[in-house]
């Protein structure tokens, strides 16, 4: 892929038209209208409360009666239009919605049901994980938000219907000074992420204290803290000393903040904030004249006030397990068609398909990793912890391709917080034999399997869909997606850097 393939030469809409119908189909099938019919309608209904558009009179009673009518008039048709973006949902996708599902890179992802759990012949010899931070506090804004939504409720809402009584009674429990900090859940979740990895690797890998460990993390406080929290959950015990926690520098760190340096990424990203805002701004505000009205308020929330519903789903859901408080005051269809958006115009999704070398440092670490302990280095790890953000982890999960949802929510469903991804090195361990297929004696040694967010993946794309990798086939990707043409030096950095070749 040349540089002529950037976005800048109009692969992204531009934010004035708004999505196209295509756009939006790609990620939702043909159950969605085209937001440009919106928009259209939009000016449309602008056109007609102009005075140019209205009959010339004479009479200023008349006019102001005809003008009065039309106005009326126009603003029912607007509530239809209001309306009629999400009347095309595919309904099939409305069937068993949990809203947990579709909140993007906020949802939580379950405790795994059961432990799949490496058989006894296997000899594991090294473990790799790349992990996503916890849930965190709401940030400033977010705080801000809801102190807004907070007000707005006291001075709108008088209705006694019994349903909205909690919403009167709710107060922002968030202090600014935490904002952005891991929170107590994401702690927690990362303390039982590392116990549960315990109980399935510390057997097989006979990981002790003072065994070569790596533990990397960027300096965000809320990935740092969710690797101190992993580790505490590993070794049963307070691990904050670990010396070899390498909290590289934010922004600086070419491994796990590896998006920061992609220029051609950075760029995309600014473009498709902007593209998306205007859109997500108009569905906002449709919802919140939605919820305002189911609400019986006095006046119209506001896009922020409707945002800090939001946020305050998310941390229910995370927080407390459930939903049915701000989650329910909006409907599913409006959740599905927010996601719709969002899923749409994710940067990540779009630098997969412009720039898919974007992961290439992540990839070459991990490559690293596994080959020392291929060798029997003495450099080998037994196990190689990276504590990083959304922007290290889904990338990377993406250049996977793993299998997507049929109605959205595949990025909810890759990197939820506290995401994460294990690759397990085993040597010498004949894999079960796939129904069908032959197994191959002359076969590399060393295997792979994957999991991820706990779960194996049983069919691993890039290693033609089956439930393990050879490492040679492993390698072999790694070079034939990222090693073409340097594209990471010349898009990304367009300075030549002394990498050593894969
Ligand atoms: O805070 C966020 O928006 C993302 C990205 O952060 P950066 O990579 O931009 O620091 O991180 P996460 O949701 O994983 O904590």
């Amino acid at each position: 892929m040349g540089r002529e393939d950037s976005p800048r030469n109009g692969l992204i809409s531009d934010p004035s038209q708004g999505f196209g119908d295509e756009t939006l189909h790609l990620n939702i099938g043909d159950g969605f209208s085209s937001d440009e019919d919106d928009t259209e309608m939009m000016h449309r209904y602008g056109r007609v409360q102009s005075p140019r558009h209205h009959p010339h009179s004479i009479w200023p009673v008349m006019f102001s009666m005809v003008a009065v009518v039309v106005v009326l008039g126009a603003v029912v048709v607007l509530s239809d239009i209001l309306e009629s973006d999400t009347s095309q949902i595919d309904r099939a996708c409305l069937d068993g919605f949990t809203v947990a599902d579709h909140l993007g890179t906020d949802s939580p992802y379950p405790e795994p049901s059961e432990t799949k759990w490496i058989r006894n012949e296997c000899k594991l010899i090294h473990v790799s994980m790349i992990a996503r931070g916890g849930l965190k506090n709401p940030t400033e804004t977010v705080i801000q938000d809801l102190d807004q939504l907070e007000n707005w409720i006291h001075a709108n809402i008088e209705s006694e219907a019994e349903e909205v009584q909690w919403l009167k009674t709710w107060k922002n429990k968030y202090n600014e000074s935490d904002a952005g900090l891991l929170s107590i859940v994401g702690e927690r979740s990362f303390r039982d992420i590392g116990r549960r990895m315990r109980e399935i690797y510390a057997r097989h890998l006979k990981v002790t204290q003072g065994d070569p460990i790596l533990v990397r993390s960027t300096q965000d406080q809320r990935t740092s803290a969710s690797a101190e929290a992993f580790l505490f959950g590993f070794f049963g015990i307070p691990w904050k000393n670990f010396t070899t926690v390498d909290n590289v520098s934010k922004g600086n760190d070419s491994v796990l903040k590896y998006t920061d340096r992609c220029h051609v990424f950075t760029e995309l990203n600014s473009e498709v904030s902007s593209a998306n805002s205007h859109q997500e701004e108009l569905h906002l505000e449709k919802v919140a004249r939605k919820v305002s009205k189911d609400l019986d308020a006095a006046s119209t929330m506001k896009v922020e006030d409707i945002n800090a519903v939001i946020d305050g789903c998310i941390l229910e859901v995370a927080e407390l397990g459930r939903s049915d408080r701000f989650c329910s005051l909006i409907a599913p269809e409006d959740w599905l068609f927010r996601e719709a958006l969002m899923e749409d115009g994710n940067v990540y999704s779009r630098a997969h398909e412009f720039y898919p070398f974007l992961p290439r440092p992540l990839w070459e670490d991990l490559l690293v990793s596994l080959q020392s302990c291929v060798n029997g280095g003495e450099d080998c790890q037994k196990l190689d912890m990276r504590f990083g953000t959304e922007s290290a982890l889904v990338p990377f999960l993406l250049s996977m391709d793993l299998p997507g949802k049929d109605c959205l929510g595949t990025i909810s469903a890759l990197a939820p917080v506290s995401a994460n991804v294990a690759f397990e090195l085993y040597d010498d361990c004949k894999p079960e034999r796939d129904s069908g297929e032959q197994q191959n004696e002359a076969m590399s040694q060393y295997i792979l399997r994957i999991r991820l967010n706990e779960r194996y993946v049983e069919k691993v794309p890039i290693c033609g869909d089956k439930a393990y990798c050879t490492m040679d086939e492993f390698e072999e990707f790694i070079r034939s997606t990222f090693n073409s043409e340097d594209e990471w030096e010349q898009q990304c950095e367009d300075v030549a850097t002394t990498r050593r070749p894969l």
